[in-house]
């Protein structure tokens, strides 16, 4: 199945007030598309209209993929970790994945693997609190190794995360890519993944 995200003419804001010109993009499976722009110039607002949390202000956001499905699966990584302080990363990542419908049955043994790959064994029984905002960030983005949207959105996903985590990371990301996934992430560096597409806007 093939897809497409056309973006036409998007105004995105708060409180009615417009934060970037009008957008256009598009966005087809294997697609990654890079938001870039300054700390508050509606990088995450964008991010949330494209997963429906918010309503544009003008513009249309189709996706296309056939007759009988109007959207895709899609999976929002937020800036903040949306992670419960008192579980451990395995009982979190549990529950992220239960609450996700494209989960199917979840296998903890797979939890616990991801996170070993991730460098954080040690840490995957303990109390959230007890890691740093990086291990919380490797936590949050093991989603991408556990979960199967069809569409990522990605708010500053290498944020806070060392040169390895951040290769490992890009190198998922790719991976996911390659396999038809439409991946759109917001960054206010000029580091980049492996876009095929970029959205400034300043
Ligand atoms: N929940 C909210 N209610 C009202 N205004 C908000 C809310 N969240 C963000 N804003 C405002 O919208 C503007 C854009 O914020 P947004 O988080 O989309 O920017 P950003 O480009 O993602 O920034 P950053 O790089 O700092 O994460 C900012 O001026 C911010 O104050």
């Amino acid at each position: 199945m093939t897809y497409r995200l056309a973006v036409s003419g998007l105004r995105c804001g708060r409180d009615e007030r417009a934060l970037f010109p009008p957008v256009d993009f598009v966005a087809d499976d294997g697609d990654i598309v890079r938001i870039v722009g300054d700390n508050g110039a509606g990088k995450s607002t964008l991010l949330r209209t494209l997963a429906g949390l918010l309503s544009p202000l003008s513009g249309t956001i189709n996706w296309r993929v056939d007759e009988n499905e109007p959207a895709p699966p899609l999976a929002l990584i937020a800036h903040e970790n949306a992670l419960s302080q008192v579980l451990s990363p395995v009982e979190n990542l549990a529950l992220l994945l239960r609450l996700s419908r494209q989960a199917g049955r979840v296998d903890e043994a797979k939890i616990v693997d991801t996170l070993e790959r991730l460098g954080l064994d040690r840490l995957a029984h303990q109390p959230t609190h007890t890691l740093s905002a990086g291990q919380k960030r490797r936590v949050t983005l093991a989603r991408l190794w556990l979960a199967a949207p069809k569409v990522w959105l990605l708010d500053e996903p290498v944020a806070a995360l060392d040169k390895s985590a951040r290769t490992h990371t890009a190198e998922r990301i790719a991976q996911l890519a390659g396999a038809g996934a439409v991946i759109i992430y917001t960054t206010h560096e000029g580091m980049a993944l492996c876009d095929t597409r970029c959205v400034a806007l300043d």
